[in-house]
């Protein structure tokens, strides 16, 4: 397995995350071979692949959450990292500022009612989980996320369960709240837009490695209908293997 180091050691020091030569095998099938990354501080980074390219499963590694493979390799992270999953995983039997708190320390737990703020929640502190809908539980999550000041913050598919206007709100909201907090961020996703329009870097994971990487040089909000859009959506379509000719078969 890959040594996890919490805390940045000298050498990594100018990126948030570091990782090099990570190789994660399955049985017989290696999934990550020999995979180097770097991230910034602050710097917010996409991840696309096609279903089975290994994404998720580089983001366990980073999340220190990968006991069943078998590899090597070295990752390097910071001391608080949080995670955001495609569901939202709020405890049902606590209330919603509780499930934001909880395990902070009491000195800490006092900005639960603010973090809900950020996120649009403000009011709903006693609401059980249940009485929430999908894409304010998502917002629970994000609050509950960025209430540990992380330094990272690792997101699997956060939007995947939402209709595509709350998902459109919630990008917004995603971006704004990175602006304000400066987490460095790897967000992993199926949705090439949705990577366009977050993200600082967009990297393209195949065949067990970063294969492609695309810069967005673009100012915030970012307009779809821009041709820079387009062309960085062609761009990172053809790096996933999708051509108009595959479109037509
Ligand atoms: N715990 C595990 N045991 C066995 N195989 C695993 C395990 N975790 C992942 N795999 C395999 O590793 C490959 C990559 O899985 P992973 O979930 O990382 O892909 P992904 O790019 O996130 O896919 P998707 O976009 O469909 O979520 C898949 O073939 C999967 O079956």
């Amino acid at each position: 397995m890959a040594a996890h180091t919490g805390g940045l050691t000298a050498e990594a020091a100018v990126a948030a995350v570091r990782v090099s030569g990570l190789t994660r095998r399955f049985g017989e099938r290696t999934v990550l071979d020999g995979l180097d990354l770097a991230i910034a501080p602050g710097e917010f980074v996409a991840l696309l692949g096609q279903s089975g390219s290994g994404k998720s499963t580089l983001l366990r590694a980073l999340a220190g959450l990968d006991a069943d493979g078998e590899g090597e390799g070295q990752v390097s992270v910071p001391a608080r990292v949080s995670v955001v999953f495609q569901d939202a995983r709020l405890l049902p039997w606590q209330r919603v500022l509780d499930n934001v708190v909880l395990g902070l320390p009491g000195d800490q737990a006092g900005r639960g009612g603010a973090s809900l703020g950020e996120v649009g929640l403000a009011g709903r502190e006693r609401a059980w989980p249940n009485q929430l809908s999908g894409g304010e539980q998502q917002r629970v999550a994000l609050a509950r996320s960025l209430v540990r000041e992380p330094e990272l913050l690792l997101a699997d598919e956060p939007f995947g369960a939402l209709d595509a206007l709350t998902r459109i709100r919630m990008h917004a909201l995603l971006r704004r709240l990175c602006d304000r907090h400066r987490p460095a961020v790897l967000l992993v996703t199926h949705d090439v837009d949705e990577s366009i329009v977050l993200a600082d870097r967009v990297l393209v994971l195949s065949a067990g490695r970063i294969a492609a990487e695309a810069r967005i040089d673009m100012e915030q909000p970012r307009d779809s209908a821009d041709p820079r859009f387009a062309e960085i959506r062609t761009r990172l379509l053809a790096a996933l293997g999708v051509t108009r000719e595959t479109d037509k078969s």
